[in-house]
């Protein structure tokens, strides 16, 4: 079997798109993969760590607003569109798969034009324009939230659920808390924004550090690469306290989420997908910055259900957050409640599931 994967921009679109590699290896040793991304997303970095084959197109996003740029971007499109054919005709896939971002919009559609079967994953609660235009074109749509169902074709959307929470179930969070230099047997927070980090959260723990200092948990800070330098001077001359390990970016996440207690971050969807795969408690503070602010739809469906605290960030401030967190993790009852709600939405086998409608469409067509 041969399979086309793009996916890009951030780590949200990227890891789900490498947790099904693996999956698909495991079934099937033999199989081949090439993936399409761009020269400047985070994913040629992340994807060449992999040692898997990489190949790039030029192109950019759409500006919601009437722009010059939305001109070129049309013209990198077909132009990513005939790269992309190139790339397909070499490399032959039974079928190709996009897991989100603007690249897999020329990926995708090229394949649809070429009568490859195809597929796209949508992992968010209100999909994005590129999934939305692709969905007229793939043949299936792999879903993860009953939310997103509605926004697709309804003979095309299926649910899988996301592929990166298979990756993250059942690892071992001991090796995971040593690798990131957390003391073993001591309950402890991680606090990241996303595969980017996010400067409010950063400003949020920074206002509280010396607080935390006094507590008898421990906090794994992970900043964002871009950040990292920022936050660690300021830290400093806060005088960081020893029960806290800032760090720029995890490339090992399944093993240090496994060895969390309670998670602070953004409400990305593949974050999500992890979280509540290991059943962990979350404080969630979802980006207002994105597409229909479907990151707050992404958290209510967690905090509905009991499974997360979400915090607006127009609320947020460090104080508010300390508070937050002294609650979760002083109380046993809460931690345990909100475990139980947090697996109950977890879906392990997402991974299989996707990989069975990869070969089912490719068997049809
Ligand atoms: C600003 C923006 O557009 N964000 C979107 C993006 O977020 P973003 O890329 O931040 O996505 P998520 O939070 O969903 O996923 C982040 C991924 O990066 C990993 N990770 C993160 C930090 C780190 O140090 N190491 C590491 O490996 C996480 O474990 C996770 O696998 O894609 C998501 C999935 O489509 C969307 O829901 C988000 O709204």
């Amino acid at each position: 079997m041969k399979v086309a994967v793009s996916g890009g921009g951030t780590g949200g679109h990227i890891y789900p798109a490498l947790a099904l590699i693996k999956e698909m290896k495991k079934k099937n040793p033999n199989a081949e993969f090439l993936y399409i991304g761009t020269e400047n997303g985070l994913e040629k970095r992340i994807v060449e760590r992999e040692n898997i084959p990489f190949k790039a197109i030029e192109i950019t996003g759409f500006k919601r607003k009437i722009s010059m740029d939305n001109v070129k971007t049309v013209m990198r499109f077909l132009k990513g569109v005939q790269t992309s054919k190139r790339y397909l005709k070499e490399f032959k896939p039974d079928v190709v798969i996009g897991t989100g971002g603007y690249v897999c919009g020329p990926v995708v559609y090229a394949a649809a034009k070429m009568k490859i079967p195809s597929v796209i994953h949508e992992q968010n609660s209100l999909p994005g324009l590129t999934n939305k235009f692709l969905s007229r074109y793939a043949d299936k749509v792999a879903i993860c939230f009953e939310e997103a169902r509605s926004y697709f074709p309804a003979d095309k959307a299926v649910m899988t659920g996301n592929p990166r929470a298979s990756e993250v179930a059942g690892v071992n969070g001991e090796k995971g808390k040593l690798s990131a230099g957390l003391q073993p047997g001591r309950k402890s927070v991680l606090v990241f924004g996303g595969s980017r980090g996010a400067r409010p959260i950063n400003k949020a723990i920074l206002e509280v550090l010396p607080e935390i200092g006094k507590r008898d948990y421990q906090l794994l800070y992970v900043t964002g690469e871009v950040h990292y330098s920022q936050v660690a001077e300021e830290a400093k001359a806060l005088g960081s306290p020893d029960n806290v390990i800032i760090k720029p970016f995890i490339h090992n996440m399944p093993e240090v989420l496994a060895g969390t207690d309670l998670i602070v971050g953004r409400a990305g969807a593949t974050s999500i997908a992890e979280i509540t795969a290991l059943g962990l408690p979350s404080i969630l503070i979802p980006s207002p910055y994105v597409t229909a602010n479907h990151q707050e739809v992404n958290a209510r469906s967690l905090s509905d259900k009991g499974a997360a605290v979400l915090m607006l960030e127009k609320d947020l401030n460090g104080k508010a957050l300390l508070r937050e967190m002294d609650k979760i993790m002083n109380e046993e009852s809460i931690l345990i409640a909100m475990r139980t709600a947090s697996s109950e939405i977890g879906m392990p086998d997402a991974a299989s599931r996707l990989a069975e409608l990869l070969e089912e469409v490719s068997v049809k067509k």
